[in-house]
């Protein structure tokens, strides 16, 4: 049987990680970063995987594209990649708290037949808290607890003194929307939630600096019509990344393997 393909868009912590745990019947393909990484990308994979800094390289159609990119990297090729009717998962989900990001992700894929998907990434219980908006949703919350070390480089840095906390402290508290954008690389989940639930405007987010733990924590609290429900979920950083959560990671490889699957869970 011909290998499934697949494009991946960025190739760091959480690519290379996918690409490590891709299902055998899938062939990553080819590989689109920025210019500056081309040589380094090319050394690290090889002949086999075409490596680009743009989606119109390519001249086939990847059964899946899936972006591990940061909220810039969907903003510059996602559009590209729907424009074509291809399927592109995200985990970048920040990036759409752009309202006019979403809109043109949205026409395009409209106009093509092209599907985007929001991944779940590092948290669970989306399924439910989508399901549980079709009844009416009151309220959503979500927290999220990192260690000092996940928050640095971050917005984080000018709240709150990451070197000298020395119990958990939150630094944020605000709308889904105000945290994707400010926490580029450390609140998409937070879009997610907003996604599946609220809305950017009225999920309320706390994050937290908690400096005894090793753990990316996520909490998710949604009241509504349906019920209530509070959802924990405690997940190990990426090695190579303490930012980003390994479930993240994970939350790619299951969408490859759902290319293969005639039953998707
Ligand atoms: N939804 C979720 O649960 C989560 C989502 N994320 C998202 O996943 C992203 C990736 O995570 P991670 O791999 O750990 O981050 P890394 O910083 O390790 O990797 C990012 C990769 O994307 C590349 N890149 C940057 N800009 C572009 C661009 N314009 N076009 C193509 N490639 C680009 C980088 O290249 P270069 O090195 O040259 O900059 C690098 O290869 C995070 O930035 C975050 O947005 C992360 C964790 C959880
Ligand atoms: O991986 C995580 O724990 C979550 C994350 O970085 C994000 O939401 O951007």
């Amino acid at each position: 049987m011909t290998a499934k393909t697949v494009m991946m868009i960025g190739y760091g912590a959480m690519g290379r990680a996918v690409h490590e745990l891709l299902p055998s019947g899938l062939a990553l393909r080819w590989v689109v970063v920025p210019e500056l990484s081309v040589a380094e990308t090319v050394a690290r994979l090889g002949q086999d995987v075409e490596v680009m800094t743009s989606v119109d390289t390519c001249r086939e159609r990847p059964d899946l594209v899936v972006e591990c990119a940061g909220q810039a990297g969907l903003a510059e090729h996602g559009g590209a990649v729907l424009a074509r009717g291809w399927s592109l998962a995200v985990v970048s989900v920040g990036a759409l708290a752009d309202d006019a990001l979403y809109g043109r992700l949205h026409d395009a894929a409209r106009r093509s037949g092209g599907k985007l998907h929001v991944l779940a990434g590092a948290v669970a219980g989306m399924d439910g808290l989508a399901a549980a908006r079709e009844g009416g949703l009151e309220s959503v919350t979500y927290e999220a607890r990192k260690a000092p070390a996940s928050w640095r480089g971050s917005h984080a840095e000018e709240l709150v003194d990451l070197d000298a906390v020395t119990q958990p402290t939150v630094f944020f508290e605000g709308s889904a929307g105000d945290a994707a954008r400010r926490f580029p690389a450390n609140a998409n989940v937070a879009a997610t939630v907003a996604l599946a639930g609220l809305g950017m405007e009225n999920t309320t987010v706390r994050l937290t600096v908690d400096p005894d733990t090793t753990r990316n924590t996520h909490r998710i609290h949604a009241r509504g019509h349906f019920g209530e429900f509070e959802i924990e979920l405690s997940g190990y950083p990426l090695a190579s990344n303490p930012k980003t959560s390994t479930l993240a990671a994970l939350s790619v490889v299951r969408a490859c393997r759902q290319v293969l699957e005639p039953v998707v869970v």
